[in-house]
């Protein structure tokens, strides 16, 4: 059997961060190779997690972890997971050191994408930026560009917890834009439209789609896509129970990652 692909988990004490920890630790063909996070250094993170002890130590420092994994054999991974003011620096450190990255985080502008997708160029390296690496999401997007087809007025609503930084989601925003790729314009108004409260009408995204985020305790991460026509109403509408759902799509990013030559945005690309 080849030997597991080392794999560095930034965030690892967070909500997402954590569950990548489990499933890096427990798939046959990854390892975990460090835990970083901000906050109890020093500690097992595995004790921290209350999984039992893994013999690997909080690191508070990403560029040590990478200066370590520059000098290894194998190609090592970075799965990140923190904030979307984090991020970039993270991913631009990974690269630098020959750290393959796996981005969930969200929050990264356009220009920042842009930016790091050259980054990765110069240095012939691969990396994966996925907003959503569910596949109920992935077919929930491809179902949305299908009814794109036929109809001309779409919004989107995303609902999340409460602890969420940005908005709207990034999977909100990556629908729209996947939307607008067709080259379409919906919503074309239909009377002149008067907003008496700021922001009733939601956030304008690529191709006049409205996108309503709604932040609550009690969800998790949901999003519909409601299609409208005369006499009727198409609505798709995708539900996280668990954050589990996403470690297939992570575990595929971590063992596809570093035979890319550019970097990825979204799961999609992956399949
Ligand atoms: N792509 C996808 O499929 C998904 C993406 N996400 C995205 O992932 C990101 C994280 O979500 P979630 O796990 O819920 O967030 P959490 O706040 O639960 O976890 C983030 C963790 O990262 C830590 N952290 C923050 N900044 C740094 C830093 N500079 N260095 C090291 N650690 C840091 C946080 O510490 P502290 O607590 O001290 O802030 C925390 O432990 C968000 O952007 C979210 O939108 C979430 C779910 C799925
Ligand atoms: O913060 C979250 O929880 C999530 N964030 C991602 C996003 O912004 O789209 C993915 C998913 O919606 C969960």
């Amino acid at each position: 059997m080849s030997t597991p692909i080392p794999v560095i988990v930034v965030g690892a004490l967070g909500k997402m961060g954590r569950e990548v920890v489990k499933t890096v630790q427990q798939a046959p063909d990854t390892t975990l190779y460090a835990a970083v996070d901000r906050k109890q250094v020093g500690e097992d993170i595995g004790e921290a997690l209350g999984l039992g002890a893994f013999e690997i130590p909080i690191s508070g420092s990403l560029q040590e972890v990478c200066v370590a994994a520059a000098q290894e054999k194998h190609p090592v991974v970075m799965v990140d997971f923190t904030h979307p003011e984090a991020v970039y620096e993270n991913v631009r450190m990974a690269i630098a050191y020959g750290v393959y990255p796996v981005v969930g985080t969200t929050g990264l502008s356009p220009e920042q994408i842009a930016d790091l997708a050259e980054f990765t160029d110069k240095a012939d390296m691969g990396a994966v930026i996925a907003p959503n690496f569910s596949i109920g999401m992935v077919l929930l997007q491809e179902a949305a560009i299908r009814a794109s087809q036929y109809f001309d007025h779409v919004e989107i609503i995303e609902l999340h917890h409460n602890q969420k930084a940005d908005a709207p989601s990034g999977t909100a925003l990556q629908t729209a834009q996947r939307l607008a790729e067709l080259g379409k314009t919906f919503n074309p108004p239909q009377v002149q439209e008067s907003e008496h409260l700021s922001g009733a009408r939601g956030a304008c995204a690529d191709a006049a789609i409205r996108i309503h985020s709604v932040r609550l305790p009690g969800l998790i991460a949901h999003q519909e896509v409601i299609f409208g026509a005369p006499g009727q109403i198409y609505t798709l509408r995708h539900d996280t129970s668990d954050r589990q759902c996403y470690m297939p799509g992570v575990l595929l990013a971590i063992r596809k990652v570093t035979q890319l030559k550019r970097l990825i945005y979204g799961l999609e690309k992956l399949l």
